[in-house]
């Protein structure tokens, strides 16, 4: 195990190939603070054209996935703190969106999949890093997102609202404007309905287990074919991508690996 972040309120740990990034802050439901805002610039905003911090630490301790948690009973995150937000003037406060915006991005924009386990509701700012990653996953019923923003007199900051344009198409930018201005709650079967919840599971175990046949389904693959297959978000236009895929099916059909792994397959059969 190797630690990024060693907060007591929010860690960044490897393991086993699994990144997990742990909000662990009771107090304040999971709010995040300045002190993790300014965590979150220091590790993703990269200097010159450098990696950032936290990418060179998922490279290097070769992730193949991120896990964003709560390990905070019944809540994953209360968004942004509202304690803080009130008592500091708006020039201590300054990189806070941004911080907190650059950890988003990344999330959803480094090359190994992300994925939040939702054990708990989630408000305002705390609904936008949950839809940060790339799936998300839930824990029993109570995984509800709360759009809490305008309760305070502000619009999501986070990323959040073109986000659920990106994740439910049918969300176009004046739907998911009614959506937070009504201050709705979507709770499990309406995120399962819209694709927001990609599976669910009954407990933390089921979940954790499904987590790490995933990341070992994912070290299975030669590291070639993984990297090429990652390397497919970095195209946005279909025929670039059908153009891709073709040539990357073409780079390993009835190769060495694909016929052994086609022999390997066969003799396991027989000895069944
Ligand atoms: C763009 C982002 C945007 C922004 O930055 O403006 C935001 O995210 S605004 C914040 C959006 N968040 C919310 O709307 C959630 C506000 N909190 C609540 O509605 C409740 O606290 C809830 C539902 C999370 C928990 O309710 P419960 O009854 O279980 O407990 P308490 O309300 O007594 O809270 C316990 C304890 O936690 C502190 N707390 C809760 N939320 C926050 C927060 N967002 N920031 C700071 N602290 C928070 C609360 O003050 C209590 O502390 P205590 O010392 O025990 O009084």
């Amino acid at each position: 195990m190797t630690k990024l972040v060693d907060g007591e309120d929010f860690s960044i740990i490897a393991k086993n190939k699994i990144c997990y990034v742990t909000l662990s802050s009771p107090s304040t439901r999971n709010a995040i603070s300045l002190r993790m805002a300014s965590i979150m610039q220091s590790i993703c905003v990269a200097k010159e054209s450098n990696e950032s911090l936290f990418e060179k630490f998922l490279i290097d301790q070769n992730c193949h996935l991120i896990v964003l948690q709560s390990d905070v009973e019944g809540i994953f995150s209360s968004g942004g703190n509202l304690i803080e937000l009130q008592k500091n003037p708006a020039e201590v406060c300054h990189h806070y969106g941004p911080s907190i915006r650059a950890f988003c991005q990344l999330l959803h924009n480094f090359k190994i999949p992300s994925l939040s386990v939702l054990a708990g509701p989630s408000y305002g700012g705390g609904v936008e890093i949950a839809l940060a990653t790339d799936f998300r996953w839930s824990i029993g019923k109570n995984c509800d997102f709360h759009f809490t923003q305008t309760k305070f007199g502000i619009p999501p900051g986070w990323g959040g609202s073109l986000r659920l344009s990106e994740l439910c198409p049918q969300l176009n930018p004046k739907k998911v404007s009614a959506l937070i201005l009504g201050k709705m709650k979507l709770d499990l079967s309406q995120m399962l309905y819209m694709g927001l919840v990609d599976k669910e599971f009954q407990n933390k175990k089921a979940c954790m287990n499904a987590i790490e046949d995933w990341v070992n389904q994912i070290s299975d693959c030669p590291k070639s074919v993984r990297d090429d297959l990652l390397d497919r978000q970095s195209f946005h236009n279909f025929q670039e991508l059908e153009e891709y895929d073709i040539q990357t099916f073409n780079k390993y059909f009835l190769k060495d690996e694909h016929k052994k792994k086609i022999a390997d397959f066969m003799k396991n059969k027989k000895k069944k």
